[in-house]
């Protein structure tokens, strides 16, 4: 019985790569050196797959980046500006396209489906020429062939990397993507020639969009891509995978007839109906590639229902062409167990990151073969019926406080127009009013304070002094740039979920339990094992101190709910909702204690609520409704007078504008710069939109600083779709990621071109 994982974490055990990649962007090292830690890690990941005796090991899932962007990139399609002059694309075009660069900002970048990992998306059109221009995927086959290890080369499928893709500035709005295939194919059969001639026997198509609700010519391209292919992948075995969600049953139909392919790979973690669809009717001569070992989450398998599962797969498909595999590549979960030095041993026990996994997928494909693994099984009974039944993971009086949730939609008793007078007359702000989103640069200095406290090698007064010291820097200088709402900058806080995961009860957090998000940038998920409650109030104490050193407004600052709930690992034992709406209570708690401590501003950030929508159509009403709900839980019991905000990052709202308005915030910052304005269309188109708004200005995943000018032309163009009374300004997003000498000038130019925009308004009157 064989074994497979459709992909494996780039960035090491101990951010290996982030470390490499940052240094080598500083000008700190060489490309020599990063070469250097991406192939020792390449190396070190087949070697332990190879060790755990997995037979189908992936290779190309490595990246610098992005897999979306070594697509872009293996087919030439660098957009003009790039100035790229053909030839092999290097480092400069490369992070060019990823970051921007002093004179050119960066390609757009969006969530991967709904989870916390973002690409870089495709800018294409009839005019761009494509041409075989990364020879990645094939340098990387042969590089694992030279450690003797023979890997499944795996690319970004062709139908998926046009449906992922957008058309490019000046290409018109509605220009048919997918006709484009004809022209990258030939692209394709190149790479494929390549992998052949240096010896692949099997090939890994990742066509995810599969699970997604697509129409009659998007299923029909498949079916012509693969056709297309069909003589070029003679000789290969073709795999098929397809993750985050069952397909749809037209879509399966597409699937199973494609020509050429000899093996498709299921999500059976996320995919409930997928189980049904292969047993009303799986082809005879394919591979059925299994996913049961989770890929988007750390619980450890239950390996006796997953044996059951693959025991009835095999009456269906027969016992040679099963193969055990993970749900979806395991980039998604965190790296390594054996790195948690910290977790309680009872928990650990519950857990499985991906080094485990590939064990766990192994240890089923044996079992199947009749070389079951009893003391590996019985440790993992053990282990699950300890989860089963432990008094940690039950809060009784939390179970019924959430209970009671369902019967009341929780709204605020005034309507948002008559709560924005009475909290103008308290706040009088200027109109065009401007802020940001919460977070400051997170200093060098600032991370070496946190991590000390950590290791307890400076004393709490220290920290608190040290954290003290940061809020005053960061308010005298919104001061000095003449920002109208202030934040305290968050210099406490490693991450915006994380922070608030180490202060609930029923979480645990990892010590190096990171998972990509985008680029170098990690994420390090808190684990939500039990009943959520609030022991004691969480930000009031920072944030009370940093209103005490303004008169101006201070804004506090915590993440809500949902966003909680999708930027951690969550139970697998019980609803999604269930856990959301307990969170939802405590934050609840913390808006009430900080609106008693003076805090007459707060926002409660849902910059995850979007990439939570579930893949089909059909099932999002019914998660809008708990996630906006549980957001309204949170802030319905607030005075008028204190303003609600909220912040969204990276999406794309327009189809969810009416969920948005239904969360009922008082103000509402948003992402808006480096998708070219998408947000503004669903106002031109005439929805109203009568809550304060601050579509951001300017990009802060980039360097790059923009001009005044630039500025106010965005600001303009907003005024034209929205009443100059509701709008804001402020950045797309926190500016932790960035460096003071961007931050600076940046804002500065942002001041000024509010100030400059309210003259001219001023004037015109
Ligand atoms: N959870 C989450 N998801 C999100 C976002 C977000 O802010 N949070 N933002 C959007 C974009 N995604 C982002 C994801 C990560 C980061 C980010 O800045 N991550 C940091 C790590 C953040 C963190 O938790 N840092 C800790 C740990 C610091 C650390 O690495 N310590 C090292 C030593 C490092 C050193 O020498 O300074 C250690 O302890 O070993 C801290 O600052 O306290 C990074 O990768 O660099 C930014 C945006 C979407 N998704
Ligand atoms: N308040 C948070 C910050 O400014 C919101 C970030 S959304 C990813 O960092
Ligand atoms: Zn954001």
């Amino acid at each position: 019985m064989a074994s497979h994982v459709v992909g494996y974490p780039r960035m090491g055990p101990k951010r290996e790569l982030k470390f490499a990649l940052e240094s080598f962007w500083d000008g700190k090292s060489s490309a020599d050196d990063l070469q250097k830690v991406a192939a020792d890690l390449r190396s070190s990941i087949w070697k332990q797959m190879q060790a755990a005796g997995i037979k189908f090991i992936p290779s190309n899932t490595f990246s610098f980046y992005d897999q979306v962007l070594d697509t872009t990139a293996m087919i030439g399609a660098v957009p003009a500006r790039y100035n790229w002059n053909g030839g092999e694309i290097g480092f400069d075009t490369f992070f060019s396209m990823a970051r921007g660069n002093a004179s050119v900002p960066a390609m757009e970048m969006t969530k991967w489906f709904d989870t916390n990992y973002h690409f870089i998306v495709p800018e294409l059109g009839p005019d761009v020429k494509f041409s075989y221009a990364s020879h990645k995927a094939v340098n990387e086959y042969k590089e694992a062939k030279e450690l003797g290890i023979d890997t499944v080369p795996v690319l970004v499928g062709p139908v998926s990397y046009l449906l992922l893709s957008k058309p490019a500035k000046g290409v018109e709005k509605n220009f048919p993507l997918i006709t484009l295939l004809a022209k990258i194919l030939p692209i394709y059969k190149e790479v494929i020639g390549e992998l052949k001639a240096a010896g692949a026997s099997w090939i890994q198509f990742d066509e995810p969009t599969l699970v997604k609700d697509l129409d009659a010519h998007q299923l029909a391209a498949f079916t012509e891509a693969y056709a297309e292919l069909e003589s070029s992948l003679a000789g290969l075995n073709v795999l098929i995978e397809t993750y985050f969600a069952d397909v749809p049953a037209e879509a399966y139909k597409t699937l199973t007839s494609l020509k050429g392919v000899s093996a498709i790979g299921f999500d059976l973690i996320r995919g409930a109906k997928n189980l049904d669809l292969i047993k009303g009717g799986f082809p005879s001569d394919k591979y059925l590639f299994a996913g049961v070992v989770d890929g988007r989450n750390i619980w450890a398998n239950d390996l006796a229902a997953s044996l059951a599962t693959l025991q009835a797969l095999e009456g269906i498909v027969g016992k040679d062409k099963l193969v055990v595999s993970t749900s979806c590549s395991l980039l998604h979960t965190a790296v390594d167990l054996v790195n948690e030095t910290k977790l309680d041993s009872e928990i650990k026990s519950w857990l499985a990151f991906a080094a485990q996994k590939i064990v766990e997928v192994n240890a089923l494909a044996k079992a199947l073969a009749g070389q079951k693994d009893e003391e590996f099984f019985s440790a993992n009974a053990a282990a699950q019926a300890s989860r089963k039944s432990s008094p940690r993971v039950t809060n009784e009086a939390v179970q019924k406080a959430a209970a009671a949730l369902k019967g009341s939609d929780h709204r605020r008793a005034t309507n948002v127009s008559s709560r924005l007078d009475s909290q103008q007359k308290k706040l009088n702000l200027p109109i065009l009013p401007t802020t940001t989103i919460g977070s400051f640069p997170q200093t060098i200095e600032l991370r070496r304070v946190r991590r000390e406290y950590k290791a307890k090698k400076i004393s709490e007064e220290e920290y608190v002094a040290a954290i003290k010291e940061e809020i005053n820097k960061v308010v005298k200088l919104q001061e000095e740039l003449d920002i109208d709402v202030l934040v305290h900058g968050e210099p406490e806080r490693n991450d915006m979920v994380e922070y608030f995961g180490e202060q609930l009860s029923g979480f645990a957090f990892t010590v190096n339990g990171w998972v990509q998000s985008y680029g170098s940038r990690c994420v390090k998920p808190p684990i939500i094992y039990g009943d959520v409650s609030r022991p004691k109030p969480m930000t009031v104490f920072w944030s009370s101190f940093a209103q005490s050193l303004t008169s101006r407004p201070m804004k506090g600052m915590l993440t809500g709910p949902v966003t909680i709930l999708n930027w951690s690992f969550v139970r697998n034992d019980q609803p999604r909702f269930e856990t959301c709406y307990q969170i939802a209570l405590a934050i609840k708690d913390e808006v009430e204690d900080l609106e008693k401590a003076g805090v007459t501003v707060i926002q409660i950030d849902e910059a995850a609520l979007r990439e939570g929508l579930p893949l089909r159509k059909s099932e999002e009403a019914f998660y809008l409704d708990w996630a906006v709900h549980s957001f309204r839980i949170t802030n319905c019991g607030v005075q008028d007078t204190t303003q609600i905000h909220t912040h969204m990052c990276y999406s794309n709202f327009n189809d969810i504008i009416h969920s948005i308005i239904d969360m009922d915030a008082d103000v509402i910052t948003i992402e808006n710069s480096r998708s070219d304005e998408k947000l503004l269309s669903v106002f031109r188109e005439g929805v109203k939109y009568g809550a304060g708004i601050g579509p951001g200005v300017y990009d802060i995943h980039s360097p790059r600083i923009p001009s005044t000018e630039e500025i106010a032309d965005r600001i303009n163009k907003m005024l034209a779709v929205l009443e100059t009374n509701i709008l804001w300004v402020n950045p797309d997003c926190g500016l932790k990621t960035r460096k003071y000498p961007e931050v600076k000038p940046a804002l500065s130019n942002m001041v000024e071109a509010a100030k400059l925009l309210r003259k001219e308004l001023a004037s015109a009157k």
